[in-house]
C-alpha cells in the first residue's frame, strides 16, 4: 500500500511539503492573537515568546502589526487537506474497505507517514480527518467534546427501556449529567477509600488462580496456558469488588446460575459487535440484521447476569464502603435510582474487562522481556513491603497495600506508563465529531466531520519523545532527558470530559498484578531477542499467548507450593 502511494512521487512530494505548513500557521495565528490584544500585553508576550531583539520592535509598531496580520493566510478548507484520491460519490470507501478487514491502525499509520500530520478521507460523503501532531490533538480535546454515539447499543437500550450511558447519548442530550455519576470512580478520595482497599483484598486470589493455570515445563519454569481464565476473570472480580463489595472466590462463583467465563465472553463479544455496527449503515433499525441479533442475544444475557448479581448483593457483604452506595446517593433525586445504578454497573462491567486484560497480558510480556526492570521493581517492592512470603501468596487476602505504600511505588507506575505508551490496545484512542467548524493545524475541521487522534503515530517519533522506539520507563520521571515534549503524546485513557472513568480502577488493578507477578515469580518468554509482535486480527491489539510462550518461575518461597497446586 505504502509503496503504491509513494510511487506517485512528484504529486506526493507536494502533498507532503504542504502538510508541513500547518504548524507554522499555528505559530502565526498565535502572533495574530497577540496583535489583537492590548499593546502592553503584546509587547510583553512578544519579548518572552521569542528572542527579544527580533520580535519586540516589530510587534510594538502598528504598521508592522498590520502587515504581519495580513501575511497570515486564512485556514485552508477540508478539500485542501492532503489525503488519498477518492472516487466520485463513494470517496475512499474501496481503499478503506481493502485495508480495514480487521484492524485499521496500521493503515492509518501508513497514511500519516505518506501524507503528513493531517490526512483526510472521504467515505461516502462522511469527512474523516486523522491527526498526528500532539499540539493539534491538544486543541481538539480542549475545544470539542462531541463524540460519535454508539448507535447499536443505544438502539438496543431504547427498545428495552434501559438508561443510556454517556457514550450512547447524543451531544444535545444531557450526557454530562450522567457522566458526572461515572466520574465518582475517578476521584482521588474514592480511589483511597474504596478502590485501593477493595482491590488489595484480591491479591492472593490473583496469585492462587494464576498458579492453577501454570503448566509445568522445563526445569522450574511453568508456562501460562489460559490467559482468558487466569487473567480475564480478575477484571470481572475487580469491578464486582469495587462496585458491590463482593469477593468472587471460586466457592462463591460455583453458586452462581451462570458461568463467569460466559459473562466475560459476552462482554468481549458485544463490544466487538458494537464496533462493527458503527462501521456500517444502521439497517438494523428497520430490519434486525444477523449481527444486530447477536448483539441482542449477548446484551440480553449480560443484563440478566448483571441484574442477578445486583439483586443478590443489595446489602454490602464487606466491611468497607463500595461504589453502589455512592451511586445510590448521587441518583437519589431520580424517580428510578436503581435504573441508573444498573446502567452504570453494566457499562463498567462491559468496559472494564477486555481492554484491561489485554494490557495486563502485554505488561506481563514487558516484564518478561526486561529482566533488569523486573529486578528494579522487585527492589522497590522489597523497600516498600519487605520480603515476600508463602503466607502472603496463599493467605485469605494476600498483601495489603496502604495508600502510603501505594504512593511509594514510583517505578512500578512508570513501568505501566511506558507499557501504555509503546503497546496501547489501539493506535486510535479517541475521536471527536465536530459540533462546529474549528481551525486546527491551519485547516478547517468542518462541522460534522469525524476527527481521529492517531496517538501511536507521534508516540513513535524521536521528534516528540527521545529514543521513542525504546522501552524506557524512567522517561516518566520528572526532569528526565527522555521525557515527551508534549503530554498529549500518550493519552491511553483519552482526555477531558470523555476520559475513561475506570482509569484509576484499571491502573490500580494492573499495578497490583505487577506486584504479584514480580514478588512471587520471575517472568520470561520464549524469544528474549525480540519483543512479541502485536496481533492485528481483532479490532483491539493483543499478544497471542499460543504463538508466544510466557513463562513463570516461582521465587524460592513459592517453589514447593507451586509444585503441589492442582492444575486446571
Ligand atoms: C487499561 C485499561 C483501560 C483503558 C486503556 C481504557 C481506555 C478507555 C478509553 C480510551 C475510553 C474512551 C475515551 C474517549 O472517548 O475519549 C474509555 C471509556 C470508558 N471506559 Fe475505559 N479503559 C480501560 C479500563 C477501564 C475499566 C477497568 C473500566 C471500568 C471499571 C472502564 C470504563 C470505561 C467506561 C464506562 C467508558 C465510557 C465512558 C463514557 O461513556 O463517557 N475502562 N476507556
Amino acid at each position: 500500500m505504502r509503496k503504491k502511494l509513494l510511487s506517485n512521487s512528484s504529486a506526493l512530494k507536494q502533498v507532503i511539503s504542504s502538510a508541513n505548513v500547518p504548524h507554522a500557521l499555528t505559530m502565526r495565528s498565535f502572533h495574530v492573537n497577540l496583535n489583537n490584544s492590548d499593546g502592553a500585553n503584546t509587547t510583553a508576550a512578544a519579548t518572552t515568546s521569542t528572542s527579544s531583539t527580533t520580535t519586540a520592535i516589530p510587534s510594538a509598531c502598528p504598521y508592522h502589526q498590520k502587515q504581519q496580520a495580513s501575511d497570515v493566510p486564512p485556514p485552508k478548507p477540508f478539500s485542501e487537506i492532503p489525503g488519498p484520491k477518492g472516487w466520485p460519490l463513494i470517496g475512499n470507501l474501496p481503499l478503506l474497505y481493502k485495508n480495514s478487514k480487521n484492524n485499521i491502525g496500521p493503515f492509518f499509520m501508513d497514511l500519516l507517514d505518506t501524507y503528513g500530520q493531517t490526512v483526510k478521507l472521504d467515505i461516502l460523503g462522511k469527512k474523516i480527518i486523522l491527526l498526528s501532531n500532539p499540539d493539534d490533538m491538544e486543541k481538539l480535546y480542549k475545544n470539542e467534546e462531541k463524540r460519535t454515539q454508539s448507535e447499536g447499543s443505544r438502539f438496543y437500550k431504547m427498545e428495552k427501556g434501559v438508561r443510556l450511558a454517556p457514550m450512547e447519548m447524543r451531544y444535545e442530550e444531557n450526557w454530562n449529567d450522567i457522566r458526572q455519576i461515572y466520574n465518582i470512580a475517578m476521584k482521588p478520595d474514592f480511589h483511597e477509600t474504596v478502590t485501593l482497599p477493595h482491590l488489595s483484598e484480591l491479591n492472593s486470589e490473583f496469585v492462587k488462580r494464576l498458579m492453577r493455570y501454570l503448566e509445568p515445563g522445563e526445569g522450574d519454569k511453568y508456562r501460562l496456558t489460559n490467559a482468558v481464565d487466569a487473567i480475564s476473570k480478575y477484571g470481572f472480580d475487580a469491578v464486582m469488588k469495587v462496585f458491590l463489595g463482593v469477593k468472587m472466590t471460586d466457592e462463591l462463583t460455583a453458586t452462581f446460575p451462570f458461568k463467569i467465563r460466559d459473562f466475560v465472553d459476552q462482554s468481549v463479544k458485544s463490544l466487538d459487535i458494537i464496533g462493527k455496527l458503527m462501521q456500517n449503515p444502521p439497517i438494523y433499525k428497520y430490519y434486525k440484521t444477523p449481527l444486530y441479533k447477536q448483539l441482542e442475544e449477548s446484551y440480553d444475557k449480560s443484563f440478566e447476569y448483571a441484574r442477578y448479581v445486583m439483586n443478590r448483593f443489595k446489602s454490602n457483604p464487606s466491611d468497607k464502603p463500595r461504589f453502589y452506595e455512592f451511586l445510590m446517593e448521587r441518583s437519589k433525586d431520580d424517580p428510578n435510582p436503581d435504573a441508573i445504578v444498573e446502567s452504570v454497573m453494566i457499562s463498567f462491567l462491559q468496559a472494564g474487562i477486555d481492554i484491561t486484560m489485554r494490557i495486563l497480558c502485554i505488561t506481563a510480556f514487558r516484564l518478561a522481556h526486561h529482566p533488569e526492570y523486573q529486578e528494579k521493581i522487585y527492589k522497590e517492592l522489597l523497600d516498600t513491603f519487605g520480603e515476600p512470603t508463602l503466607e502472603e501468596a496463599i493467605s485469605e487476602n494476600g498483601l495489603q497495600v496502604t495508600k502510603e505504600q501505594y504512593k511509594k511505588l514510583k517505578f512500578t507506575k512508570q513501568f505501566l506508563d511506558e507499557v501504555l505508551r509503546l503497546n496501547p490496545f489501539s493506535y486510535i484512542v479517541s475521536a471527536r465529531e465536530m459540533s462546529k467548524d474549528l481551525e486546527i493545524g491551519g485547516y478547517i475541521m468542518p462541522k460534522d466531520s469525524l476527527v481521529m487522534t492517531v496517538q501511536q503515530h507521534p508516540s513513535l517519533k524521536d521528534e516528540y519523545i527521545p529514543r521513542a522506539l525504546e522501552f524506557i520507563p524512567e522517561r516518566w520521571e520528572k526532569g528526565s532527558p527522555y521525557a515527551p515534549t508534549n503530554s498529549f503524546i500518550s493519552a491511553p485513557f483519552g482526555v477531558g470530559a470523555r476520559k475513561c472513568p475506570g482509569s484509576r480502577i484499571a491502573t490500580t488493578e494492573i499495578h497490583f498484578a505487577i506486584i504479584n507477578f514480580v514478588r512471587h515469580f520471575k517472568l520470561s518468554h520464549a524469544n528474549p531477542e525480540k519483543f512479541p509482535d502485536m496481533s492485528f486480527d481483532q479490532a483491539l491489539l493483543y499478544i497471542n499467548l499460543d504463538k508466544n510462550a510466557l513463562y513463570f518461575t516461582p521465587r524460592d518461597h513459592l517453589k514447593d507450593h507451586c509444585k503441589s497446586v492442582q492444575r486446571k
